[in-house]
């Protein structure tokens, strides 16, 4: 029986893939789980138990989630790439079309006319304040080519919009998906230049925070409008704010408000929606606990973060999965030790993903707690598993 704990509310969907004869999936249990599954609840500050192999982020960020701590302990930690991404593109266009067209300022003035004489006739009269530019034409800039910001970019350009993309690290089977339609920049400023609207759609890390500070407002339109379905931390407060002050920045729609941005007359604050569909949270259920479930059974690592991708199919053999350094002579040691216990390999696969590796090793008979004990002493091993 494995454990998993759910570290926040995840679709039930996860249930029909982690059967209860084989999978105790709860967030009741205590903190020495098997794995995790999580979104965006953050897991910096756990201490990990030995028998925690695994954390499954199901959506797409993994910035609350110790990436490097996880490595260092042999943690598997999987993401679900693309899964949310097509409640996050329809919500940023429709955010967009909203702040251009001043629908929530229009709807809070619709609200203060209840209860007067002629709705009607107030509505026509007062709708003039309202008046809010068509997208069609604009041009909007996606930071970020990957599954978010193609598919944003692909839907912009269907209604009309001209597109700038700018994705220095764009991989060649995204590349295939963007429209031919979207002006790939070569540089960023060229996008910032050019602008009328502005979307981001990279991952918050170490070298993105603070991503668009006051040197990359300097470069935009007045008047720009800024989305912001990544991450809060991609965009400097105090620069947006003067931005914003200077009448550089006209808008910014963000899905990750902090408590000054509340109630800003100019300032769209969602509370973190874009994945929050039924379609998104299942997809991303479905994927995660899919990835999951092979990892326990046979070892396969798919759409990991910080592992090797190693995919392995289902045997009768005894299998050994090893996380080891990616350091000269690991496989002979490991190999050595296992022909030392008299045991033949009938099978194996090695990947490595940097600094780690990972072996797995198909085995005609039962391993000995013995060998087990010396493979785990080889010094740069870091996690053994028998499944
Ligand atoms: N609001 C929400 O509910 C959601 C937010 N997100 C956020 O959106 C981010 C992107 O999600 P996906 O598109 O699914 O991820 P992805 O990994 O498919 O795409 C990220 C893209 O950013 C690019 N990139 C990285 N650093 C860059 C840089 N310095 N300049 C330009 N491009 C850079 C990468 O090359 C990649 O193509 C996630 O990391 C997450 O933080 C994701 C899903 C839901
Ligand atoms: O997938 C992501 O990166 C998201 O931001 C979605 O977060 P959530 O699963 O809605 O807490």
């Amino acid at each position: 029986m494995h454990t998993i704990k759910k570290l926040n509310k995840i679709s039930p969907v996860i249930y029909d893939y982690l059967p209860k004869e084989n999978y105790n999936v709860s967030s009741h249990l205590e903190d020495d789980s098997d794995a995790f599954i999580v979104r965006s609840a953050s897991c910096h500050e756990m201490d990990f138990a030995e028998n925690t192999v695994a954390i499954a982020r199901a959506g797409a960020g993994t910035n609350n989630i110790p990436i490097d701590k996880c490595t260092e302990k042999g943690i598997v930690v999987f993401n679900t790439p693309g899964a949310n991404a097509n409640g996050v593109k329809e919500l940023v266009i429709g955010a967009m079309i909203s702040a251009s067209r001043n629908l929530p300022e229009a709807y809070d003035w619709a609200k203060t006319l209840k209860g007067q004489e002629g709705v009607p006739a107030l509505v026509e009269k007062g709708k003039g304040q309202f008046v809010g530019g068509e997208v069609k034409g604009k041009t909007l800039g996606v930071i970020g080519l990957g599954a978010i910001g193609i598919m944003v970019a692909n839907a912009a350009s269907a209604i009309g919009m001209n597109v700038i993309g700018y994705d220095p690290f764009l991989s060649v089977d995204r590349a295939w998906s963007i429209s031919m339609y979207t002006h790939k920049a070569e540089k960023l400023d060229e996008l910032l230049e050019k602008s009328d609207f502005i979307t981001l759609h990279i991952p918050q890390n170490e070298k993105t925070k603070g991503f668009l500070s006051t040197p990359e407002f300097s470069k935009m339109k007045d008047g720009v409008i800024v989305l912001n379905f990544a991450r809060g931390g991609l965009v400097k407060t105090t620069s947006l704010f003067d931005a914003m002050e200077s009448g550089k920045v006209k808008k910014y729609v963000t899905d990750f408000p902090d408590d000054d941005m509340l109630c800003h007359p100019n300032i769209l604050a969602i509370p973190h929606l874009g994945a929050s569909t039924p379609e998104s949270e299942e997809n991303c259920a479905v994927m995660a606990a899919k990835q999951l479930r092979d990892f326990f059974e046979t070892g396969t690592i798919v759409n990991s973060v910080n592992m090797p991708e190693c995919i392995v199919p289902p045997s009768d053999a005894v299998r050994v999965t090893i996380i080891h350094r990616n350091l000269p002579n690991m496989v002979g040691q490991i190999t050595n030790t296992v022909a030392k216990y008299g045991l033949n390999i009938a099978d194996m696969a090695n990947k490595s993903r940097g600094d780690i590796a990972y072996t797995v090793l198909n085995l005609d008979h039962d391993i000995t707690d013995e060998a087990l004990s010396e493979i785990r002493a080889i010094d740069g091993i870091v996690k053994v598993r028998v499944i």
